[in-house]
């Protein structure tokens, strides 16, 4: 792992199969007469512990030559052209790194675009990369998804859903707390998506691109690929698309207001799926990685309010509940999760703990009444 010898690592207070690794910053650093520009997906890389691959510069000065130092800016309204000299458009500095290629090298057609391009020496947020971790020891997660797998709490020798699965981070989480006992079936609507879960695949897990929306029918068989019979399962996950506002780091969000109209649609369908697929007794884990209350709060109280049969678990972890203006009760603000990122100090001083310096996300588990 790159730059591991840097970094502290520790194990978690209280979940034993979760190794912290904090970041540190944000850094002070002083900006170089020389300008690099890459798209925000690759700034957000590098805030992450990654260094700048070739194909992923899109401006460089005429004067770029390998070893010098440079300044790292994310193009913020991907306005920046390939190819561009000097870039005057909205920009962030993500860090100074060593150039390892001219300009030509970048842009010459004739010259591979493959490699790294900008070895990143002074990042804002320093971070190991994590890109050559050994996925059959340990797989990075924000703390929040670790957590959510916890609170599913699945139990060997059970048949559990990951309605919405790819690229696998919690289902290969759900398959070690199983231990290659019970059945994992993974489904995700996108195949390009579904084929990245491959290499997390276990004996008991089965995976198949598909709607989840579509996955209940009367007369199927449990056997095989979807759709599955009304109560099939012991354990539903239901990790929902969502407008992602939650994810950090983040520049910018191109969100449009359709878009973010789009996902409660979604959410809701999905969970009602997920009812008609559980069995009695069994547990639903409802979780997005967004802040609006729409996508959280509302979901739990629509979904209370259509299926009698369904309630409101608690979440056994510690960190407050809903705080916003919503639909649920005050008993079941406590009983739901949120993660908060905005409501932690902005002190870069401040240790913050691990446990609430993470992401936005937000976690509601529900339960089937045995008796229907
Ligand atoms: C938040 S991501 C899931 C992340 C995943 N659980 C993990 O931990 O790696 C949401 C996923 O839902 C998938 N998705 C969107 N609509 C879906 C649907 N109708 N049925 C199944 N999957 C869907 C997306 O392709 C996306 O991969």
């Amino acid at each position: 792992m790159t730059g591991w010898d840097k970094f502290d690592a520790y194990l978690h207070s209280t979940l034993k199969d979760c190794i912290i690794i904090p970041n540190r910053g944000p850094h002070d650093i002083t900006e170089t007469d020389k300008e690099v520009i890459v798209d925000t997906t690759c700034g957000m890389a590098i805030l992450r512990g990654a260094h700048v691959y070739k194909n992923g510069i899109i401006g460089a000065p005429h004067s770029l030559r390998a070893d010098d130092t440079v300044s790292v800016y994310a193009d913020l309204e991907g306005k920046c052209l390939k190819g561009t000299t000097v870039y005057s458009g909205m920009k962030v500095l993500v860090g100074n790194g060593i150039s390892q290629v001219s300009r030509s090298d970048i842009f010459n057609s004739n010259t591979s675009r493959r490699g790294i391009g900008i070895l990143m020496t002074e990042p804002i947020f320093q971070a190991p990369s994590l890109s050559d971790l050994n996925l059959d020891w340990v797989v990075p997660q924000n703390l929040p998804s670790i957590v959510c797998v916890h609170v599913l709490d699945p139990k060997q020798g059970e048949t559990i859903l990951d309605m919405c699965a790819a690229p696998g981070g919690k289902t290969s989480h759900i398959a070690a707390l199983m231990e290659n006992t019970g059945r994992i079936v993974a489904l995700d609507k996108s195949q390009k998506r579904a084929l990245l879960m491959e290499r997390f695949k276990t004996p008991n897990m089965e995976i198949y691109t598909f709607d989840a929306t579509h996955a209940v029918l009367a007369d199927a068989v449990l056997t095989g690929g979807p759709p599955y019979p009304p109560a099939s399962f012991d354990r539903i996950l239901v990790d929902a698309p969502c407008s992602a506002l939650g994810q950090r780091p983040s520049f910018i969000n191109n969100i449009t207001l359709k878009q973010l109209q789009s996902f409660p649609v979604i959410q809701h369908q999905l969970l009602l799926t997920a009812v008609k697929l559980l069995k009695p007794g069994g547990v639903i884990v409802y979780s997005t990685c967004t802040v609006t209350k729409e996508e959280n709060e509302d979901q739990v109280s629509r979904l209370l309010a259509k299926c009698p049969e369904i309630r409101l678990l608690s979440t056994p972890w510690r960190g407050a509940g809903a705080d916003y203006d919503c639909d649920l009760t005050n008993e079941q603000r406590s009983q739901v999760l949120r993660f908060d990122p905005y409501n932690i100090t902005a002190d870069p001083t401040h240790i913050v703990s691990c446990d609430y310096d993470t992401i936005g996300f937000f976690i509601a588990k529900f339960q089937k009444d045995f008796v229907l």
